[in-house]
């Protein structure tokens, strides 16, 4: 296993003259050995582009890999000594499930005892030891792609274990049980695993920590906590949570802040600097205020849906859309109604030119 150190950019094109030429822009940041990482973005944000330098398939064309302080950029994956897993099963048809899985341990020439013996943990772990005298040929996709987890987790000698969206194909609840399963095993084997998707359900259950990417930049490496509570780049409050971070734009003076033409008191213990500022909270947060509170405004309620574990409210504060997650014994209030929320509290965040504010 390996603490993995990154310090790099990447362009596809020759002469990068700005931003958006970049695949990766600079990045500097460290995988520690033994950790469950999550490479989390929209379609197109870098994230395999990421992975594969890790795995050495791609030549960064700026900057090093480290691999526990070792040089690793011209390295290949299994110089590196790197196991991968894609989203579409490499399985060799002609061969058993446990031929399948014993085979990158026979390439690397393990005695035939320790062979069976990791084979048959990882099977375990994998709940395929019913299957492992059957030919991969006619098994099913869900048994094909848990057999391409198994080859990437059954060596113990691996310096990383990199997955790109294995469970894509998989049909929704066998995937939850897959994620559950592969958090377990990395509990029980501390391999340092990094994991790409879009799915933040799936990089939150997975991962120890998650590496929230747009537009080929790294915008937070953090718990599902950290990016939760504290999310360092809009986007980040954006993309992390159901529904997502509410914005609004605030106007900030010594005094207290504007906001759609109403004016609410300087937030208790933050020095917020003057000018124009986004105002983040979370629809956790956003709570059901008496009329006139201190910190609450009032709003008009577009609509509300009960979820069952809880109330959906939809509100519009000067056009601008709110959405807050009330408990479900809540009294629904009519459409069109007004009702205070509570925007200044603990949890709310500030953000200029979409950066959390210190
Ligand atoms: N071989 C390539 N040549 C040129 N551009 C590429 C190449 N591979 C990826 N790109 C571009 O680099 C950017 C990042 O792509 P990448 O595949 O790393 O993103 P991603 O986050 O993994 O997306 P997805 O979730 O859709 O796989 C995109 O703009 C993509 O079009």
């Amino acid at each position: 296993m390996a603490r993995i150190g990154l310090d790099l950019a990447h362009a596809y094109q020759p002469h990068p003259q700005q931003d958006g030429d970049y695949a990766l822009l600079p990045l500097a940041m460290e995988f520690e050995d033994g950790g469950a990482y999550a490479l989390l973005g929209p379609s197109g944000c870098g994230k395999t582009t990421l992975l594969n330098i890790m795995s050495g398939l791609l030549l960064p064309s700026q900057g090093r890999v480290l691999f526990d302080g070792r040089d690793v950029t011209h390295a290949s994956p299994q110089e590196r000594n790197i196991a991968q897993v894609f989203q579409f099963p490499v399985v060799y048809e002609n061969m058993t499930v446990a031929e399948n899985l014993a085979f990158p341990l026979r390439n690397r020439r393990l005695p035939g005892a320790q062979i069976r013996q990791r084979v048959g943990a990882i099977a375990e772990m994998l709940e395929l030891s019913g299957q492992l005298d059957q030919r991969a040929a006619g098994l099913g996709a869900d048994v094909r792609q848990k057999i391409s987890l198994g080859r990437g987790l059954v060596r113990p000698d691996v310096a990383a274990v990199l997955f790109d969206e294995p469970l894509t194909l998989i049909d929704p609840q066998l995937k939850w049980q897959l994620r559950r399963k592969l958090k377990q095993i990395h509990q029980e084997l501390r391999l340092t695993l990094i994991y790409v998707t879009h799915d933040q359900v799936e990089a939150l259950t997975f991962a120890d920590q998650v590496l929230v990417m747009r537009h080929g930049r790294a915008l937070q490496l953090g718990s599902a906590a950290a990016l939760f509570e504290r999310p360092r780049h809009a986007f980040v409050g954006h993309f992390i949570g159901s529904p997502g971070m509410n914005f609004l734009p605030v106007q900030a003076d010594g005094a207290g802040l504007d906001i759609a033409g109403c004016r609410l008191p300087a937030p208790a213990g933050r020095a917020l600097p003057a000018g124009p500022l986004q105002l983040g909270v979370r629809p956790e947060y956003l709570t059901l205020a008496a009329a006139g509170q201190p910190g609450a405004l009032a709003c008009t309620v577009l609509q509300w849906q009960d979820i069952g574990t809880h109330l959906l409210l939809s509100a519009t504060l000067g056009g601008h859309r709110l959405r807050a997650r009330l408990d479900p014994q809540t009294q629904p209030p009519a459409v069109g109604a007004t009702v205070w929320l509570q925007l200044l509290g603990a949890h709310t965040c500030f953000f200029q030119n979409e950066e959390l504010l210190a």
